[in-house]
């Protein structure tokens, strides 16, 4: 399977305010009256709509608990009466991952697994148990991501009339995702890491694009698009679902999917097989990287994620060490008291970049961005001319200079990545310090329980983040060191020239 065939890699979806305006209102479909089945759950408007997606943790009327398996027994019977093949996995509870699809026999390494037909796969041409919503939608040009996490719910609030209802029954009704962390969960758990601004972001996009969704469309079509099942609750938890489990298909045009069955696998850093559809077979499939025991949990991968990007999507963080992909954003910034101050950010903006901007570090090093970009904060006046060279190398474009060096600053470049590098840290220490004397005000056990699971998560991501700001701040310290001792020994030879020529 082509390496690109990467799966279960949300890109952040198309802010909704981009959309096109309906294609022509008189083109509008004459709309049939169907009532949805009255439910049950809280309504949103949408002044209140970002402080409710932050602070409160209702769930949905449907959908199980994230460890049932008699749904997911429903699930695979469905499955197989509706034109599953027979299968070499079952799901079952395992230690990873609460529940999992686990070897019912020999699986060999280079195996075809799965074969799950179109029928059963759910993309956006799927075929809405209310078409006349699916018609609207379609109307207004809404993107895959929000079209598929309105068609969710408008299925899933229809239950048995849905021929999603098994699947959806499956599903947890609460998924572990960052959307589901509160502000205040946000600020204290994770305060040192750049993940709570990435969360922030995401949700205020889901937000955002509830907002348009529920202004240009549902407000319109009241009866197809009810507040008490089209709310922010609702958007939460199917939002939730479309980032832990939708895929990219590569061989099906790029098309996200959620695929019933292949979505109950978890993911294992260690291996390194996706998800596809594979033409041969018609159904999509995974090909194995390894072998498989009877009882054995078998893995895909979600993609080349960092353990941040990880809890941010799906709500866990692998353990410390095993993830060769790990990295941690670092943050530089321009100093306001830099005499250049003014052409620097002109330099920076004019190539997209900001006065505070992110850097990826890994155990492995860093980019080659990152060095460009502190070149330029620790650049002299006299260097202006090179600037923009500067700005362009710290830039993502591809067509830019990368591996620019100027070795008169070189001391100073690193010296200032060790200083971010460092300060960073001392955050990571503060937290883990008192993190040990967190949670102290709990209430309730149901709130013990999770502010515990919540801090252990804060906590180990914590722990794989600092460890690679420590990794960068020993080569960090040990280059200085060689420059410092280069500089020494050139001093060293050049007085004993002058001593010799005196
Ligand atoms: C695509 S679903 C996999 C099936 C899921 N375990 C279930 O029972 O529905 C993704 C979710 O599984 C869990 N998961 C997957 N891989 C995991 C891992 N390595 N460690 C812990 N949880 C994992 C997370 O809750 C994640 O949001």
């Amino acid at each position: 399977m082509a390496k690109a065939s990467r799966v279960f890699q949300p890109t952040l979806f198309p802010t909704f305010s981009t959309l096109h305006k309906p294609r022509t209102l008189s083109n509008a479909p004459t709309i049939i009256h169907k009532k949805y089945p009255t439910i049950r759950c809280s309504v949103s408007t949408s002044d209140s709509a970002i402080r409710e997606a932050t602070s409160a943790t209702q769930k949905v009327p449907w959908g199980c608990d994230i460890d049932s398996l008699e749904n997911a027994a429903a699930l695979q019977k469905w499955l197989s009466d509706s034109g599953l093949p027979p299968q070499k996995m079952a799901i079952e509870k395992v230690e990873v991952g609460e529940r999992g699809l686990v070897a019912l026999k020999n699986i060999r390494k280079g195996e075809k697994l799965l074969f799950v037909p179109p029928p059963l796969v759910i993309t956006a041409d799927s075929e809405w148990s209310c078409p006349e919503a699916g018609e609207v939608l379609k109307q207004y040009s809404v993107p895959d991501w929000p079209f598929l996490a309105t068609y969710l719910i408008s299925e899933a609030s229809l239950n048995q009339s849905s021929r999603w209802s098994n699947y959806i029954s499956a599903l947890p009704r609460q998924p572990y995702s960052l959307l589901y962390w509160t502000r205040a969960e946000l600020d204290r758990y994770l305060e040192a890491s750049q993940i709570r601004k990435r969360a922030i972001e995401r949700i205020t996009n889901v937000v955002g694009t509830y907002n348009d969704l529920r202004l240009r469309i549902f407000s319109k079509n009241p009866d197809l698009f009810p507040e008490e099942i089209f709310n922010i609750e609702t958007f939460k938890w199917s939002f939730g679902i479309l980032f832990s489990r939708l895929v990219r298909l590569p061989s099906m045009d790029g098309r996200v999917a959620l695929v019933p069955w292949a979505d109950m696998l978890n993911h294992s850093c260690e291996v390194e097989t996706f998800l596809d559809y594979d033409k041969s077979t018609k159904g999509v499939v995974f090909t194995t990287d390894r072998q498989y025991q009877p009882g054995e949990q078998v893995f895909i991968s979600y993609g080349k994620k960092s353990n941040g990007e990880l809890l941010l999507s799906y709500g866990f963080v692998p353990r410390e060490g095993t993830n060769p992909n790990d990295s941690v954003e670092l943050s530089l910034s321009l100093k306001k008291s830099d005499k250049c101050y003014k052409e620097k950010v002109e330099a920076l903006q004019k190539h997209g970049l900001s006065i505070s901007q992110c850097f990826p570090l890994r155990i492995t090093g860093w980019p080659v961005e990152l060095m460009a970009y502190a070149y330029l904060a620790v650049s002299p006046p006299s260097m202006s001319r090179q600037f923009e060279e500067m700005a362009s190398a710290a830039s993502n474009k591809t067509t830019a200079k990368k591996d620019v060096r100027y070795p008169e600053i070189e001391e100073q470049a690193l010296q200032f990545i060790l200083d971010s590098c460092e300060s960073s840290i001392s955050k990571y220490n503060k937290f883990s310090q008192a993190s040990g004397s967190m949670d102290l005000d709990v209430t309730s056990p149901k709130q013990l329980n999770r502010r515990v699971f919540l801090k252990q998560l804060a906590v180990d991501l914590c722990n794989s983040e600092r460890r690679i700001l420590f990794r960068a701040q020993n080569v960090l310290r040990r280059r200085l060191r060689d420059i410092k001792s280069g500089e020494l020994r050139a001093l060293k030879i050049f007085n004993g020239f002058r001593n010799l020529f005196k």
